[in-house]
């Protein structure tokens, strides 16, 4: 057990014998025999903890508890009531205290009860910490996150952000692809200019080719009058190609010669018309397996992939979870004008421990949900869906199967690398950026390994 407890009594041998107890169960302790010489020391030093007895003469227990609480909502306070006095201890929740335990004192009980309360703050610190970061930094445009490996997607977003290169934006659904097409367009010269987006699977071939390149009037049945089509309406701007490997062969075929004249033709006209438009592309299919099974055209594969950015799964983002979670909780309780102001940490847990195979839509979705639902200020395991709160983590079992298993640093290393291989399907360019490795160096290692490395 680790923390720093204050614990308060007017009896000082009440206080030293919690005192040893707690020292002896590894924690830190301090005491005071009054309420006032608590609120002095919780001033000076950081605690994570005060334990306070109710009945002390001048200011009581429960004084003390909503003083702190008022001052220091980050240090959880534990009761000690009579037993059987349980108007005290419902006083004492009303007060703000985070639990209760009766005298006579079970130590076994009021360690464990002291622990929850640690980890509670702990949490409590956390939640703060992230709700900072969300107001501050971890931002590129609109997109939320902190993690080593979402710094490293800025740091390429803000280098190709003013570039006129074509971009494929790939990653699994949900993972941000359209955000960051909006994130490179508002941070490049053309961001006066129009952001236009089409969804290529939303729509049959033909409908593509006029949303695309627009139609003369009476070019077909439904063509009452002109249409100018989207790459003339993103003139000057960006136009974002999404679920672009959706998109049938012989559009593909008619894009392609587009992309190469810099100019469209209009259904059913045969004007050319040249437009300035940058193109961005994303998709969550493997575009280069499309292209081998001839599904995709080569020669417009390399044409949009000039720069290829992908975007990491949630899972691979680590804390963002909980950026994200919080960011989430606090949009949606400010729409529902709900007071709710974070996360519990079993929930937190459950949060950090699930594969997210939906990414960022899903938590979303998910906080939402949990937002209207819940009956607490903070929200809790139950709020979450089953498929959260009964999932089992494949955790990293850094010592392998055998838990009493020693292993070298270097077998530690060989087993974390495979680890984070298997969580971002094998990518290796996502890898070696959540390793905070370059590619070469992640090759060698894998080299090592026997890892297969084509
Ligand atoms: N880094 C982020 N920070 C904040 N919100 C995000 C982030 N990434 C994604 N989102 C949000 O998640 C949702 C899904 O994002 P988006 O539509 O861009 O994903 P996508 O990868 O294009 O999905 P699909 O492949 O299904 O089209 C949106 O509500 C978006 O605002």
């Amino acid at each position: 057990m680790n923390g720093k407890v204050l614990v308060v009594d007017d009896e000082q041998s009440m206080c030293e014998l919690i005192d040893t107890d707690l020292r002896l169960r590894g924690m830190e302790s301090s005491w005071c025999t009054s309420a006032n010489d608590a609120l002095r020391t919780v001033q000076e030093q950081e605690f994570d903890v005060v334990l306070t007895d109710v009945r002390m003469p001048g200011t009581d227990g429960l004084q003390l508890c909503r003083q702190i609480t008022d001052n220091r909502p980050d240090i959880p306070v534990v009761v000690m009531t009579a037993f059987g006095s349980l108007e005290t201890a419902v006083a004492a929740i009303r007060a703000g205290a985070y639990d209760f335990v009766t005298k006579p004192i079970e130590m076994d009980l009021l360690a464990l009860t002291i622990e929850r309360a640690c980890k509670h703050s702990r949490l409590q610190q956390q939640v703060q910490v992230l709700s900072e970061a969300v107001q501050r930094t971890g931002r590129f445009g609109e997109m939320l996150g902190d993690s080593q490996v979402m710094h490293g997607l800025y740091d390429q977003l803000a280098r190709i952000a003013d570039s006129e290169a074509s971009v494929l934006i790939t990653g699994e659904s949900g993972t941000g692809k359209e955000l960051v097409a909006r994130s490179i367009h508002q941070k490049s010269r053309r961001v006066e200019k129009p952001f236009v987006a089409v969804n290529c699977a939303a729509l049959s071939e033909t409908l593509l080719e006029s949303e695309l390149f627009g139609h003369s009037k009476g070019a077909f049945t439904d063509a009452r009058t002109e249409r100018k089509g989207l790459f003339l309406e993103a003139e000057g701007g960006t136009l974002l190609l999404d679920e672009m490997g959706e998109m049938p062969m012989a559009m593909q075929v008619k894009l392609l010669r587009a992309l190469e004249e810099n100019r469209v033709r209009p259904v059913g006209s045969d004007k050319e018309i040249p437009f300035d438009v940058r193109i961005l592309t994303a998709t969550n299919r493997d575009l280069e397996s499309a292209v081998e099974e001839n599904r995709f055209r080569e020669d417009l594969y390399y044409r949009i992939n000039v720069i290829q950015v992908e975007l990491p799964p949630l899972r691979s983002r680590g804390m963002d979870v909980l950026l994200l979670s919080q960011h989430y909780v606090e949009q949606f309780a400010e729409r529902a004008k709900k007071e709710i102001v974070g996360i519990s940490e079993q929930a937190a847990e459950k949060l950090l421990s699930y594969s997210w195979p939906g990414n960022i839509r899903e938590l979303r979705n998910i906080m939402e949900r949990a937002v209207a639902l819940t009956r607490f200020d903070k929200i809790a395991v139950e709020d979450l869906p089953e498929k959260i709160r009964n999932y089992q983590s494949s955790q990293v079992f850094i010592g392998g199967a055998d838990p009493m298993e020693l292993v070298s640093m270097e077998e530690v290393e060989r087993r974390y690398i495979l680890h984070v291989l298997d969580t971002v399907d094998q990518n290796k360019t996502l890898a070696a950026r959540v390793l905070g490795l370059d590619r070469k160096t992640l090759y060698r290692k894998l080299k090592q390994y026997g890892v297969d490395n084509d």
